[in-house]
C-alpha cells in the first residue's frame, strides 16, 4: 500500500508518517526542502524520538521523498498510484499543492483507478474542505463532479506536540507521548482501506476540531505570546511561572464555556481535558520555543481562529473574555524577525496604528473590546515588570 504525504515537517514525520507506516503503508513524502528530501532518500528511513522519560526511538521505514517544486511529474505519478493522500504543509500552503493533486486526480479518472481519500491535517476547521476547494479551481465543474464521486475529502483533527532535532545522519522527529488523530468517517469514500492504526473515526468531527483549536492550540498560543512579552524562551519556562500557568488556565476556562454550551460537554470532562492539556504543555522532556509556537501571528489572529473566534462567541452570550483579550493584545507584540507574518504585522501596526490593525486582522468591531485590547497592548508595550 502506498501513502503520499505532502509536508515532511514536524507533524508529518513525527505523527502522520509514523502511523501510516505502522498501518502498513510505504510512505512517500513530498516537500519543497531539498535537504529534507535528500535525507529521506539517503537512508529510506527516519527516526521518531518519544519525549517521555525513556526517550524511546522508533524507526519509520521504508520511506522515500520527492521535491514538490522540482519533481512535478513524479508527484503526479505518486498521486495516481496512491492508496491514501495526506497533508501537513500549513493551511496557507494547501493552495500550492492543489494543482499537482488535481492533475493526478484527473489522470486517475482516465485510468479508472480505485477510490481514494485525501486528508488535510492542518490546525484549522475544515482544512480538507479548503484543499478540495483549491483543487476545484484547477479542474472543470464536470470533472470536479466526477472527482467527488471517486475521491473522499474527510476532514480531520490532529493533535500531538511535534518538534524536530538536528542530526547529521538522520531526520529525527521529537514527539510527546500523547496523540489524537480524529477523522470524519462520513466524508470517506474508500471504505476498503485499512483503518489507520491509532486514528479515531467519528461521524461528527466538529466537537473534536473545535475543542482542539480553541483549547489546545489557543492555550499553547497563549503560553507563547504571554511568554514572549515576559522574555521567556520556551513554553515550559513560561509555565514554570505560577502566574503565567494560572493565566493560561484562565484562558482555557473562558473558551471552555463556549465549548460546553455549543457541544453540551460535561463540565468535569472539560476540566479534566484542560488539566491534561496543561500537563502536556509542561512536559519536562519538551522544550518548545515560544517563537515556534507563536509562529504566523496573522493567521492566529484571524477571525475564525483560536483566539478571536471563541472571544466573539463568548461575547454573544455576554460571557467573560478578560483573559482572551489580553492574549490578543500580546499577539500584536509578538516580534520574530525570521517570521514573515510577524514582520508584516509589526509594519502594519507601525503604519496604521493598533486600532486599525485590530480591525484589519481580527475583524473585531465591538468598540468596547477593541479599546480593552488597545489598553492592554499599551500596558504590555510600555511596562517592563511582570506582564499579564
Ligand atoms: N507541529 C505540531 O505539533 C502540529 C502541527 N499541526 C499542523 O500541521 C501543519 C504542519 O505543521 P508542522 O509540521 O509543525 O510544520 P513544519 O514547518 O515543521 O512542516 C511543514 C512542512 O511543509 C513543507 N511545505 C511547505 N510548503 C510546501 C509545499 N508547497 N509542498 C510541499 N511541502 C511544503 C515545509 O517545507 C515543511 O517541511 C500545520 O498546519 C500545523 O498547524 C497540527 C498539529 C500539531
Ligand atoms: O501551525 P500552528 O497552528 O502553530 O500549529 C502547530 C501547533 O500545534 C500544536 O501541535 C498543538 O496541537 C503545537 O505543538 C504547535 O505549536
Amino acid at each position: 500500500m502506498q501513502a503520499l504525504h505532502f509536508g515532511a515537517g514536524n507533524i508529518g514525520k513525527g505523527f502522520i508518517g509514523s502511523l501510516l507506516n505502522k498501518t502498513g503503508y510505504d510512505v512517500c513524502f513530498v516537500d519543497v526542502n531539498q535537504e529534507v528530501v535528500d535525507n529521506f532518500n539517503r537512508n529510506n528511513r527516519y527516526l521518531v524520538e518519544i519525549l517521555d522519560d525513556n526517550h524511546t526511538i522508533e524507526v519509520v521505514s521504508p520511506v522515500t521523498a520527492l521535491n514538490g517544486a522540482l519533481q512535478v511529474e513524479e508527484v503526479v505519478e505518486g498521486v495516481i498510484n496512491a492508496d491514501i493522500i495526506t497533508t501537513s504543509v500549513g493551511i496557507d500552503n494547501l493552495s500550492r499543492i492543489a494543482k499537482v493533486i488535481a492533475t493526478g486526480l484527473l489522470r486517475r479518472l482516465k485510468e479508472n483507478k480505485d477510490k481514494l481519500d485525501i486528508i488535510a491535517n492542518e490546525n484549522a476547521v475544515n482544512a480538507t474542505t479548503t484543499l478540495k476547494q483549491e483543487i476545484a479551481k484547477h479542474v472543470s465543474e464536470k470533472d470536479m463532479e466526477e472527482i467527488i464521486l471517486n475521491v473522499g475529502f474527510p476532514n480531520s483533527a490532529i493533535d500531538r506536540l511535534a518538534l524536530s532535532k538536528e542530526s547529521d545522519t538522520d531526520e529525527i522527529a521529537l514527539v510527546e507521548p500523547f496523540y489524537e488523530w480524529v477523522i470524519n468517517k462520513k466524508e470517506m469514500v474508500n471504505l476498503n482501506s485499512p483503518p489507520i492504526k491509532g486514528a479515531l473515526y467519528v461521524d461528527d468531527l466538529n466537537p473534536y476540531i473545535e475543542r482542539k483549536l480553541y483549547s489546545v492550540n489557543m492555550g499553547h498560543a497563549t503560553a507563547a505570546y504571554i511568554g514572549f512579552i515576559n522574555n521567556e524562551k520556551t513554553v515550559q519556562s513560561a509555565l514554570s511561572n505560577p502566574e503565567i500557568e494560572e493565566f493560561v488556565r484562565g484562558t482555557l476556562n473562558e473558551t471552555a464555556q463556549y465549548l460546553i454550551r455549543k457541544f453540551e460537554v460535561n463540565e468535569k470532562d472539560m476540566n479534566d481535558y484542560i488539566e491534561k492539556t496543561l500537563s502536556r504543555f509542561k512536559n519536562k522532556n519538551v522544550k518548545d520555543d515560544v517563537l515556534r509556537v507563536g509562529r504566523s501571528p496573522i493567521r492566529k489572529l484571524g477571525c475564525g481562529e483560536r483566539l478571536v473566534k471563541p472571544t466573539q462567541e463568548l461575547l454573544k452570550h455576554e460571557l467573560p473574555v478578560n483573559h482572551l483579550i489580553k492574549v490578543i493584545a500580546a499577539a500584536f507584540l509578538f516580534d520574530n524577525p525570521k517570521d514573515e507574518e510577524s514582520k508584516t504585522l509589526k509594519q502594519y501596526v507601525r503604519d496604521n496604528g493598533i486600532d486599525n490593525a485590530i480591525v484589519h486582522f481580527t475583524k473585531i468591531e465591538n468598540e468596547r473590546i477593541r479599546n480593552a485590547i488597545i489598553e492592554n497592548y499599551n500596558h504590555f508595550k510600555n511596562n517592563k515588570e511582570m506582564l499579564i
